[in-house]
Order: structure tokens, then sequence, then C-alpha cells
């Protein structure tokens, strides 16, 4: 019988997402037993520098995906919004099961709406995302940055001088937190989410045929076909994480791909956003992309990104 040895990041959401994964995967297959082996990342130990600042994304995988290269390690669940557009040579995401809730959560002291905050209230978040979209509809609000786990921001909300802050919705629920704690969950419209928010990546070896079958077996179609289309908008927009940029997918009654992707300046006065239908979900993502980039989105790319490097 093989031992699949999986590996995580300590945080409680990742241990949390980790072992709920590994129970899906012995109700499938039973003929399995598992391992869960613990990696401090980078982006666990960096707690006190604004995120985009310090290289982003890949800093809560790159140790987990050099241990599944030296196999020391065989498998890894991520937060899909975690994931780098492009997986280094070697890895796949072995499948994408069914996303949890997308949205964004607003949580205010008191439980006051956001449009009900008075003006100066201070929002937490580390998300340029975030921040640039609730300044677009409130430009009267403070954005001021959060770290830490989940945990941490909640009793950062209780504690320290914050408003509100917002989270995901997915990461509460895999907690057991939802709704007594949301004040309020954003709906897209208002504020579009992070591209793959909700879903989880299972990254493996590309080579690990009998991993790839079980894998295969815990996919969801749907969540898969979004979930590229969002991705494909990314990896054309090539932002990282130090330009706001959303997107969000849903597969209509004709099985058709709905994308919509935004760009925006992080204080919010510039929003790009762009919808598109199609059956390809690559397609629909490189063609909001290149929409969005007609429109100036590039540009604006490319302009914070050298205001950040000076
Ligand atoms: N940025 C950190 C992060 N990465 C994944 C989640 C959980 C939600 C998800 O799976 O999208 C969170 C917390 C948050 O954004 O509040």
């Amino acid at each position: 019988m093989r031992k699949i040895i999986v590996g995580s990041r300590r945080s409680k959401l990742a241990l949390t997402q980790t072992n709920w994964v590994i129970d899906q995967l012995k109700a499938i297959d039973p003929s399995y037993e598992f391992e869960v082996k613990e990696i401090v990342t980078k982006g666990d130990q960096i707690l006190d520098v604004t995120l985009s600042k310090v290289g982003g994304k890949g800093l809560f995988v790159k140790e987990i995906e050099q241990a599944m290269l030296d196999k020391e390690i065989d498998m890894a669940v991520h937060s899909m919004k975690d994931m780098p557009a492009v997986l280094p040579e070697g890895l796949t995401i072995g499948c994408i099961p069914e996303r949890e809730d997308h949205r964004d959560a607003f949580i205010s002291k008191n439980h006051v709406a956001l449009k009900d905050l008075p003006s100066g209230a201070i929002v937490g978040t580390s998300s340029l995302r975030r921040g640039a979209q609730i300044l677009s509809v409130r430009p009267d609000l403070e954005i001021k940055w959060i770290r830490g786990n989940i945990d941490t921001r909640l009793s950062k909300l209780k504690n320290e001088d914050y408003d509100a802050i917002i989270l995901a919705a997915a990461g509460l629920s895999r907690m057991g937190w939802t709704s007594d704690v949301v004040t309020e969950f954003l709906d897209p419209d208002l504020c579009l989410p992070a591209v793959g928010q909700g879903a989880l990546s299972i990254e493996c070896r590309e080579d690990d045929e009998e991993l790839l079958e079980l894998l295969n077996q815990f996919s969801d179609e749907e969540t898969t076909l979004t979930v590229t289309a969002e991705r494909a908008f990314l990896h054309k927009m090539e932002g990282g994480c130090q330009v706001p940029i959303a997107g969000y997918a849903e597969v209509k009654d004709n099985g058709e791909v709905a994308l919509t992707g935004l760009v925006a300046s992080p204080d919010g006065r510039t929003i790009y956003k762009e919808y598109m239908t199609g059956s390809n979900p690559q397609n629909v993502g490189e063609k909001v992309a290149e929409s969005l980039t007609g429109q100036g989105a590039k540009a604006l790319i490319d302009r914070v990104k050298e205001e950040l490097d000076q």
C-alpha cells in the first residue's frame, strides 16, 4: 500500500484544508495511506511587511514545490489564489476540487455595514485588490495594511485601531466561522474576487500517474473551467500582485464560461473592467486580458510597477 506524503503550511487554514482533502481522497479510494508533513514558508516567516513588497504569491508555495521536486513530499494543497500563474517544470495541478464561497467578507466592529461606515473609518486589508475596490466606492475611508493569519486579523480588529477588515469568505467558512462573524458578503459587482479565490489547487509531480489518477476523481468540472479562464486572464495580464487585479468566472446555463476581469489603480480612482463569455476558458481569459490591455490596463500595471521599483 502506498503512503502519500502531503506537504502543508503550518497555518490553521492550510492544515484544515489539507486534512479535509485527505479525508475526501480516503473516501474516494480507501487503499491509500496519507501523512502530513509541515513546511514553514517564507510567506509565513515574513509577517511585518506588505506582501506585494516582498515578492508576492510565490512566497507561500516555493519551499513546498521544492520539497515536491526533491520527493520529500508527493502532493500539496494550496489556496488557488496563492498559486503563481506558472508552475515550475515537473509539477502540475493534479486537480481542482469544487470551489467554496468565492466572495470577500466584510467584518466590522458592531456590524456596521460598509455603506454606513463613518467617513475616515479604517479598513484593514493587505490586498491591493480589496483596497482599490473599497476606495472606488468609499474614497472617504482609510485603508490600513494588516497581516497575519485569519485568527490574528480577527483579533487585530477587536484589539487594534481598525473599524473593519475584509477576509475571504472561503477561509472563514473552512475554519467553521462564517455567519456569526461576517457583517456582509461583498457581491462581485462591488468587490470582484481574486483569481481562484475560494478554490483549492492540488499540486503534484506531473509524472506521478498513480496519484494523478486518484486526484482526477476529485476534480470538479465547473471549477476547473472557471479557474482556467481566471488564470489565463491573470497570466496574460502579467500583473503579479503589485497591482490590483481581480477575476471571477461562472459557467452559464448554456455551458459557456462568463469571465469578469478587473485592473485598478491602488487608489481605486482608475478601474478597468471587462466581461466576456465563450466556450473555451483559455480563450475567454486571454480575450478579457487583451481587451483590458487595449483600454490602458497594461500601461497602468507598468506605471505602478515602475513606481514600486524606485
Ligand atoms: N491571501 C491569503 C489567503 N489565501 C487564501 C485565503 C483563503 C481563501 C481562499 O481560499 O481563497 C486567504 C485568506 C484571505 O484572503 O482572507
